[in-house]
């Protein structure tokens, strides 16, 4: 299951697919094995048979799915081989699925390059999430993936990251100061940031910025961030937006029956985002 047997993911497809399916909604796959319903903890792979069910019930709402590697790393190889089967699953069965790595990876040159291979070749992800802190010889052999998106962490929707991403340097914020150096750096048209739901007064500024990139926006749901307000001055010509949200819709319900309230949650965020692109078209 490797590249040659798929359609590449480029900046088209995402945008036909936000068309088709009127939704720019990305699912999280963070997957607690205290918080799934138990009937599936008697599976050979609940992490696995977990996702399925998700992704089946709802990849006609969503066009994105992040697994955070947090959430699988976390159960040693077996977690692994449940991130593998989940993103192969994908691949095979929804071709025209957006995924992303949500690992945060980034390090000097030659161990960025493992990383990247790791994401984007062993596992073939659309994407991955990185860590601009240590500047562009981490980050530039994640963008030398063809048809790859390295996804940068621009605003975090935690508190704390405004004690960074907020100090002023040369009179303008740590966090604008990275939009612009990453712009300059080699195929930076590779580049998707991540701002976060709950920092919504940001967005007008960050766009002035990036007009034109698509935003990875997790924070709506658990972390209270809203939807409306992202919107107002996130969305550009092609939507540029993909908002995320994992435990406001996977942990929906906790029983036999917790697809389907997947489903039901993923539904409600999906209409409300039918009508902003209706509103915006
Ligand atoms: O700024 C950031 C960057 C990443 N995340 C991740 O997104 C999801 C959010 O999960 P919810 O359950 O919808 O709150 C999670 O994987 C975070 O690690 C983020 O929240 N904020």
């Amino acid at each position: 299951m490797r590249n040659s047997l798929f359609e590449l993911m480029n900046r088209q497809e995402l945008i036909s697919q936000i068309q088709q399916k009127k939704s720019f909604l990305c699912i999280g796959l963070d997957v607690d094995l205290s918080k799934i319903p138990t009937h599936l903890l008697a599976e050979k792979d609940p992490i696995f048979e977990f996702n399925k069910q998700i992704i089946d019930a709802t990849h006609h709402l969503a066009v994105a799915y992040k697994p955070n590697t947090a959430f699988y790393e976390a159960y040693g190889i077996k977690g692994w081989q449940a991130l593998e089967k989940t993103i192969n699953y994908m691949n095979v069965n929804y071709p025209e699925l957006f995924t992303i790595a949500d690992a945060k990876r980034g390090d000097i040159g030659n161990t960025s390059t493992m990383y990247a291979k790791a994401f984007f070749e062993d596992l073939n992800f659309d994407s991955v999430t990185v860590a601009p802190y240590m500047g562009s010889d981490s980050v530039e052999p994640f963008l030398a993936f063809e048809n790859k998106n390295t996804i940068l962490l621009a605003l975090t929707s935690n508190k704390g990251g405004l004690d960074f991403q907020g100090l002023k340097t040369e009179n303008e914020e740590l966090y604008k100061r990275v939009l612009k150096t990453a712009l300059t750096w080699k195929n930076s048209n590779n580049l998707m940031f991540v701002v976060g739901a709950t920092k919504a007064e940001y967005f007008s500024e960050i766009r002035k910025i990036i007009p034109n990139h698509f935003l990875l926006v997790p924070g709506v749901g658990a972390q209270g961030g809203n939807l409306q307000d992202v919107c107002k001055y996130g969305l550009n010509k092609d939507c540029g937006l993909l908002i995320n949200s994992s435990r406001g819709i996977i942990y929906a319900g906790n029983n036999e029956n917790f697809a389907k309230a997947a489903q039901k949650e993923a539904k409600k965020l999906q209409q409300e985002m039918e009508i902003i692109l209706n509103e915006n078209s």
